[in-house]
């Protein structure tokens, strides 16, 4: 049966609403569109300066954001819908001046009228706009006869954000819990597999939420991607040591260190920045281990030859980086800039990275006891990956370390740039659901530890150079550093 065409704007139909709530029901909703506001504008100023900020699941999993699930939902859906709630407001045109100094409110607000499942009654905003819904509900229809779709749906490419459902991991803290009662707990509620490559972590089903269970609000078992619970394995710290955590907030691996190190021997983590300092302090408390001395501070700024770090034996090195390889779990693939041409401004911004990571890495390199360095990043980037660990290994070299091959039955290594680069691995965003890298480097020189002497060897050996513990750091770490930066210090 032919169907009538009409040159009209199709008709918009809302679902009835629900009588008016309870005020306390209203309010919340208030606050929870307040502090979805907030995230927003942080995200957006970072995202439009092309600035790094935090991900938008940790804004709102801070401590200040009181509805932490209602908020974190309203964002996100609010960025799925961004671009056609700003198509609505240009063509409707009810915005004053007063409104369009508030931007981020403003679309939070035309996100629940618009399609979200409360209407809001009350708050200044949702007054102004709530008046000027048949607008915004016209603007809407226009807006679909203008881009020639029939529905919302068809205007938004769900499908692509579809294609990102990815397995959950979470790591069992074993200071608390042993694999094996984590595994019992959480069958009831989804499928558990053991993951294959690192011992203390479990595989759960796409969707699993275990975000409020009392396994994670008490510490036995953390949230934690498969690349960064890697990390930690890789280095194989032993019990008793001494292992420094260079960049280490939030701390999920200084935690993971703790838990491989039966909470025996001392970890030193450094974090720089003081607020991401309470979230390390808050980890370590959750993870109830009590072998971890927080240092508020620069890594850099640590002596390696101050007698207070003689007998640290390993390093685990997890800069800042561009976090490349997890824009989806960021939920970066939400925002405006994620399909702009922004080359320019990447390559600025993952040279200073660059820059500060093999400065950092070149730093780890120099303490004279360490004999295990793992450096990591979230990145898909050669230039924060391969290119950092090639420059670093002339230097390595000199000190007796060569590169080891952390998980050898792991198929993806590095990219082939350089002869060993075999021994890096890499994970693949498409492959693997993110993207991620690990070098590991080890020598054997000093004490006596038989597991790094049995390392396949990689190709950054070379002549061992004699170590003068008192006179070739500062010096030999200077000249090094002049030729990182091309300039002399
Ligand atoms: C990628 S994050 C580390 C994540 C952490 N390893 C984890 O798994 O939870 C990098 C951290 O290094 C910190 N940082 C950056 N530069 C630093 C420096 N010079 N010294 C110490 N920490 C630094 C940043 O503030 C940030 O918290």
């Amino acid at each position: 049966m032919a169907r009538h065409k009409s040159n009209a704007p199709p008709k918009l139909t809302r679902q009835p609403r629900k009588p008016q709530q309870s005020s306390g029901a209203e309010r919340s909703a208030l606050y929870a569109r307040r502090e979805a506001a907030k995230v927003l504008h942080t995200v957006l100023r970072g995202d439009a300066e092309r600035r790094a900020v935090a991900s938008i699941k940790s804004l709102v999993f801070s401590p200040s954001v009181r509805n932490k699930r209602g908020t974190f939902a309203l964002v996100c859906e609010t960025l799925k819908y961004l671009d056609v709630i700003k198509d609505v407001l240009e063509i409707a045109n009810v915005l004053n001046s007063k409104w369009k100094r508030q931007e981020p409110l403003v679309y939070i607000i035309c996100y629940d009228i618009l399609f979200g499942k409360e209407t809001p009654s009350i708050g200044d905003a949702e007054k102004f706009l709530m008046r000027r819904k048949d607008a915004l509900l016209s603007g809407l229809a226009t807006l679909l006869v203008r881009k020639k779709v029939k529905s919302v749906e068809e205007l938004l490419d769900l499908s692509q954000l579809n294609g990102h459902i990815k397995q959950r991991y979470v790591r069992v803290n074993t200071l608390k819990m042993d694999v094996d009662s984590a595994v019992k707990e959480l069958e009831k509620l989804y499928k558990v597999q053991k993951d294959e490559t690192v011992p203390d972590l479990l595989v759960m089903p796409p969707g699993s939420d275990l975000h409020a269970h009392p396994l994670v609000m008490n510490g036995r078992i953390f949230l934690q991607g498969k690349g960064s619970s890697m990390v930690a394995a890789a280095l194989q710290p032993e019990a008793g040591w001494e292992v420094i955590d260079a960049c280490s907030a939030p701390g999920n691996k200084t935690v993971h260190l703790a838990s491989l190190m039966k909470g025996q021997g001392k970890i030193i983590a450094c974090e720089l920045n003081e607020e991401r300092v309470k979230r390390l302090e808050q980890t370590i408390k959750l993870s109830g281990a009590t072998n971890i001395e927080v240092f508020h501070g620069d890594f850099l700024s640590l002596n390696p030859t101050d007698p207070s770090f003689a007998k640290v034996r390993a390093i685990l090195l997890d800069p800042s980086c561009s976090g490349s390889g997890t824009i989806t779990d960021r939920l970066d693939h939400l925002l405006p800039s994620h399909s702009a041409d922004n080359t320019n401004y990447d390559s600025i911004r993952l040279h200073k990275l660059a820059v500060f990571q093999k400065k950092a890495l070149a730093h780890a390199l120099s303490f004279p006891q360490v004999e295990r360095v793992v450096y990591s990043t979230c990145s898909i980037h050669q230039i924060e990956n391969e290119d950092v660990v090639s420059s670093l290994l002339p230097l390595a070299s000199s000190l007796g370390f060569k590169l080891a091959t952390p998980f050898p039955q792991w198929q993806r290594r590095g990219l082939p740039v350089f002869a060993g680069s075999e021994h890096l691995l890499r994970m693949d965003p498409v492959e693997d659901k993110e993207g991620f890298f690990i070098a590991l480097f080890t020598k054997t020189n000093n004490l006596d530890n038989p597991k790094a002497s049995e390392l396949p060897e990689g190709e950054c050996r070379g002549r061992r150079k004699r170590f003068y513990p008192f006179l070739w750091p500062k010096v030999f770490f200077r000249a090094w550093n002049g030729r990182l930066h091309g300039s002399r210090r």
